[in-house]
């Protein structure tokens, strides 16, 4: 759940909400001029709300402005140690990730900070997914990595001014229908790759109509498909939507677990395939189930 910094009465009903992770934002949503005061209540907000359970992340300006060093110097100094992330935008190569572990890591031994702070990050341009695995690789810190796809197509400079889903030009035509593609597919699967190579959680970033439930389900199910953990909101009634796409149906949890129970009994009888309601089931398949039964345990636990 998103919500700019600079609307200090947001942050108790984000605390409130039912949201995993809370992003704080110093960045595009907070105006030029409101950017003291932002980082001001930001820095209160790690002291004096209740946070609970969730992530707290703050995302700070980007690496190309004056204020980025500053969010970083009094998020460290002056904020608490309930700050779990910082969310580094536009990221453009690994040395931008590097930049701001080097700020951190000074700041964490100078000040004596308990809490190591770790690092979530944006893919919102074409310099970043360019350099999508080196990024994903930059830092011990990293923990997430989103794409924007608001910057990210001004980056590429695609013909929209929409943020997220499908995109009415994007269309293949064929016997006098339209087939509609997805222009965010590519970048989507070269996160989730890098990603998934480097131990990095790939999240599904914005999805910008928010009157739209039925496009932000679509989208949010395309990226769980592909492999993404989870989706931003960027309004609380986005919320629902993607804990009710991204918590795997408790008929996908039975499947799975009924997949691990038939492939040890054929792994028992010296058999590497068997078949489950009719279809191959094997040694992969057993890993694919893993992980549905693995996001059920965790969410469980939660
Ligand atoms: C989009 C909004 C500006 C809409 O705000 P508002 O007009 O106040 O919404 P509503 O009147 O519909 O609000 C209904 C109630 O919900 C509360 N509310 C609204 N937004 C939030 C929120 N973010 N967190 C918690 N609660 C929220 C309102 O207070 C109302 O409450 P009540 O009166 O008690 O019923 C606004 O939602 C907003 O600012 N959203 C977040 C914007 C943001 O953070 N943007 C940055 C992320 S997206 C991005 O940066 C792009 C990306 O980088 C890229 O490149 O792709
Ligand atoms: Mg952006």
């Amino acid at each position: 759940m998103f919500g700019p910094g600079s609307r200090e009465s947001l942050f108790e009903k984000m605390a409130a909400s039912a949201a995993d992770v809370i992003n704080i934002d110093l960045e595009d949503s907070v105006a030029p001029g409101d950017k003291d005061k932002a980082r001001a209540q930001t820095i209160a907000a790690t002291h004096d709300i209740d946070w609970g359970k969730k992530t707290l992340s703050v995302r700070i300006n980007g690496l190309d402005t004056p204020f980025w060093y500053r969010d970083v110097v009094d998020l460290l100094e002056q904020g608490s140690e309930r700050i779990d992330r910082i969310m580094i935008p536009k990221a453009g190569c690994a040395s931008d990730i590097y930049a701001v572990d080097a700020l951190v890591t000074s700041i964490e031994r100078a000040k004596g900070r308990k809490k190591p702070i770790r690092f979530e990050c944006i893919i919102e341009t074409a310099a970043g997914i360019a350099h999508v695995e080196e990024i994903a690789a930059a830092s011990p810190r990293l923990e997430a990595m989103s794409l924007g796809a608001a910057d990210f197509a001004a980056s590429m400079g695609m013909a929209t001014t929409g943020i997220g889903g499908t995109q009415e030009n994007y269309y293949m035509h064929r016997e006098g229908q339209k087939y509609w593609s997805d222009p965010w597919h590519w970048a989507q699967a070269a996160i989730v790759a890098a990603c998934r190579t480097h131990g990095v959680l790939p999240v599904d970033g914005p999805f910008g109509d928010f009157s739209d439930d039925e496009g932000f389900r679509a989208q949010a199910l395309r990226s769980a498909t592909l492999g993404m953990v989870g989706k931003w909101a960027i309004h609380p009634k986005q919320i629902a939507l993607a804990n009710e796409v991204f918590t795997p149906t408790d008929a996908a949890v039975e499947d799975a677990r009924a997949i691990l129970t038939a492939m040890q009994e054929a792994t028992a009888r010296g058999e590497g395939a068997t078949t489950y309601k009719g279809k191959l089931i094997d040694i992969a398949s057993m890993k694919q189930a893993e992980v549905i039964v693995k996001q059920a345990d965790l969410i469980a636990g939660m």
